[in-house]
């Protein structure tokens, strides 16, 4: 999604290689996970409770150091960004961070002495569409009220690339209708990358997005959405069968299900016109079945 009035840039929005990262008490959440995230791209980030999901997006953002491995943002160490990258950068996170004690107006007049950039008509403006109390504490905010102040404040500088854990989770129906749009609307005018990791999945079949499957501590798949549902199959056979036909197609399984009797249920991504051997069936799969498959 780019446009030639975007400024033209070949520098990855985000590149993680061979990251590891283990807390102290437990067994590794990332596991030599290698990513990229190109300029203009977004990705929705599915992976199941606990899959690492937060912990990938604070070591995107350099908040969290890996054992091993490295994490670039625009090309920089993400460790060490210079103040121009760090600007570039918008942030909701899971738990919002917003200081209590002010009131919205007091919190975006802070946050926007910090940023070169700050779009204010578009602040106004989701300030009054999405109803913000403006001169009351924000612990008086509801949860989903708050929620919406993050998204605002993170969209108010006008990021280049625009992190969201789970930016939806406290919002209803409408406000995540309208939040979506948002989104839209910044990717279309900006080129923005984003990336967010959500549990409602029919949000992200609501926009031509690119999924990332977290499992195991990698990236298991990235591609975007309407390719998955095109392509993705999933076959059911003996072992030796599907082993057969997968050499015969030559793809290699992107999940196997054992099943009785020595069959199995074997999910590939098939070429675009691949054609298949006379009397296999093969079921189209729909985001459902991608996330309980592949996460
Ligand atoms: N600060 C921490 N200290 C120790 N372990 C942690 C910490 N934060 C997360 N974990 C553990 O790391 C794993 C990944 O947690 P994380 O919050 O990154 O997952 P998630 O995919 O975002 O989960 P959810 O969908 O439930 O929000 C979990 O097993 C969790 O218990």
């Amino acid at each position: 999604m780019t446009s030639p009035h975007f400024p033209h840039t070949d520098t990855l929005s985000a590149e993680l290689h061979g990251v590891t990262l283990s807390y102290a008490e437990g067994a590794s959440v990332l596991n030599g996970l290698d990513w990229q995230l190109l300029p203009g791209q977004v990705v929705g980030l599915l992976g199941r409770n606990g899959a690492g999901k937060t912990t990938l997006l604070e070591t995107l953002l350099g908040l969290r150091d890996p054992q091993t491995g490295s994490v670039k943002i625009f090309g920089q160490d993400a460790a060490r960004l210079d103040d121009a990258a760090r600007a570039r950068i918008g942030y909701v996170p899971q738990q919002n961070d917003l200081f209590e004690g002010f009131t919205a107006t007091q919190l975006l007049a802070y946050f926007r002495s910090f940023y070169p950039r700050w779009n204010e008509s578009r602040v106004e403006g989701l300030l009054s569409r999405w109803e913000i109390p403006r001169d009351r504490p924000i612990r008086k905010l509801s949860g989903g009220q708050q929620q919406r102040l993050s998204i605002i404040r993170a969209l108010a500088h006008e990021p280049d690339l625009l992190v969201l854990d789970e930016p939806v989770a406290s919002l209803d129906p409408v406000g995540r209708r309208d939040f979506l749009r948002e989104l839209v609307d910044q990717v279309l005018d900006r080129g923005t990358t984003v990336v967010f990791s959500t549990h409602i999945l029919s949000d992200l079949e609501r926009v031509a997005f690119n999924l990332a499957f977290l499992s195991r501590g990698r990236i298991a798949l990235q591609a975007p959405l309407d390719d998955l549902l095109e392509q993705v199959r999933a076959f059911t056979g003996s072992v030796s069968e599907m082993a057969g036909l997968m050499g015969r197609l030559g793809v290699q399984p992107l999940k196997r299900t054992p099943l009785e009797a020595g069959r199995e249920r074997v999910l590939a991504r098939l070429p675009a016109d691949t054609a298949l051997p006379d009397g296999v069936a093969a079921d189209r799969v729909n985001l459902d079945d991608l996330f309980a498959e592949l996460t």
